[in-house]
């Protein structure tokens, strides 16, 4: 076996892929995407020969033969409520990717392109600890409203990871820590990690803090206001909820880079609402110390937002009395993919079967 992996990440603008040998990045290129070509295609799952014919393209101009890997490796997207772990990617899972079970979502496409590719050569297709992961604990279930149950969604991939390699410097195995991660990026996932589980999350789409371009929790009773003035349809109001709010609803821009330099400039407004991102992001930090009473081993912030010195000191200032604060800036998405897969390749892990672990 030589360990070569091809990663696949879809995005809703571009995919990712990199090649690994073994757990060590080769290759990686981010084939953006038109948005007017990918505006033709209806459904998610309809992009499929379109993106996978962009990959076969590149791996060829790279001189990269498809039959030299021993693995596929895909970001998994909205499949049913799963334990986190790496899935071997099965029938069952396809046709779940296909019709979005839990919504769309761009990665929804990686796991299908990876085992088509995978069919191709013979070889397995994984995917690893997709946005569907729920560990949640039955109490954080219950939502206030019987008709609505809270529902775990969650940068999973990025989280695991991080808080695997907080856990390896603390000389620990993830099982035996707590951690809350803040996983701060377009969107914004607060969890509390119970000995390595995420038991709880805000559920970047709905609530918790605000984002980039997400409006996090609102007061509910003027959103249903919002919701029957007639000036929205449903899917517009959504849309303004999960990408014309939050950094971009207040100020125009998702680029926090750009309110830092507004803030620089003297801009009031700006250093406001920055501030108020933070601060609803300390404030979840403390809800989520709450759920572990208190045993926390280390804070993690990470994602985009992380690169942010004056996001950082802020957030430190407010949480420091709970725990250490880590930072690990940006994210490794396809670095995670890889390892989750180099883990079954040499046996540390057995991969999980989709039907095996959810509620069909
Ligand atoms: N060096 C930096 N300093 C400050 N902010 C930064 C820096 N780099 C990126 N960001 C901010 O991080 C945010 C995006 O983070 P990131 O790239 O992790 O998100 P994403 O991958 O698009 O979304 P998600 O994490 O929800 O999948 C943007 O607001 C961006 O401006
Ligand atoms: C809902 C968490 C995952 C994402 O925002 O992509």
């Amino acid at each position: 076996m030589r360990g070569l992996i091809l990663a696949i990440n879809p995005g809703s603008t571009s995919t990712k892929i990199a090649v690994f040998q073994k757990d060590v990045k080769v290759k990686q290129t981010n084939i953006t995407h038109d948005a007017t070509e990918l505006a033709k295609y209806e459904k998610i799952a309809d992009q499929f020969d379109f993106r996978k014919k962009q990959i076969l393209e590149y791996l060829k101009k790279e001189g990269i033969k498809i039959e030299d890997f021993d693995c596929i490796v895909g970001r998994g997207g909205l499949l049913r409520p799963m334990p986190s772990g790496t899935y071997k990617v099965t029938d069952k899972m396809i046709e779940d990717l296909k019709i979005g079970f839990q919504g769309e979502h761009a990665s929804n496409l990686g796991g299908i392109i990876a085992k088509s590719i995978a069919n191709e050569i013979g070889k397995e297709a994984y995917i690893v600890d997709p946005v569907a992961v729920d560990e949640f604990e039955d109490i954080a279930r219950i939502s206030g409203i019987p008709e609505i149950k809270r529902r775990s969604l969650v940068h999973a991939l990025n989280i695991k990871a991080v808080s695997r390699r907080v856990a390896k410097d603390l000389g620990k195995s993830l099982n035996d820590c707590n951690f809350i991660v803040a996983h701060l990026g377009g969107g914004i996932s607060v969890a509390p990690l119970k000995k390595g589980k995420i038991v709880d999350v805000n559920n970047a789409n709905e609530s918790g803090p605000f984002s980039p371009e997400r409006c996090g929790q609102v007061p509910v009773g003027d959103l249903v206001k919002l919701a029957f003035s007639g000036k929205y349809t449903q899917k517009e109001l959504k849309k303004k909820m999960v990408g014309q709010a939050g950094l971009v609803g207040y100020l125009g821009t998702n680029d926090a880079r750009v309110v830092e330099e507004m803030i620089k400039n003297g801009d009031k407004k700006a250093k406001l609402i920055f501030e108020a991102m933070c601060y609803q992001i300390g404030k979840e930090i403390g809800a989520a110390s709450t759920v572990l009473f208190g045993n926390v081993d280390k804070i993690i912030l990470t994602g985009g937002l992380a690169y942010s010195q004056r996001l950082v000191e802020y957030i430190t200032d407010m949480v420091k009395f709970i725990a250490d604060v880590v930072v690990i800036p940006g994210e490794d998405e396809m670095q995670a993919l890889a390892e989750g897969a180099y883990r079954v390749l040499i046996g540390e892990e057995m991969a999980k079967i989709y039907e095996e672990e959810v509620k069909i």
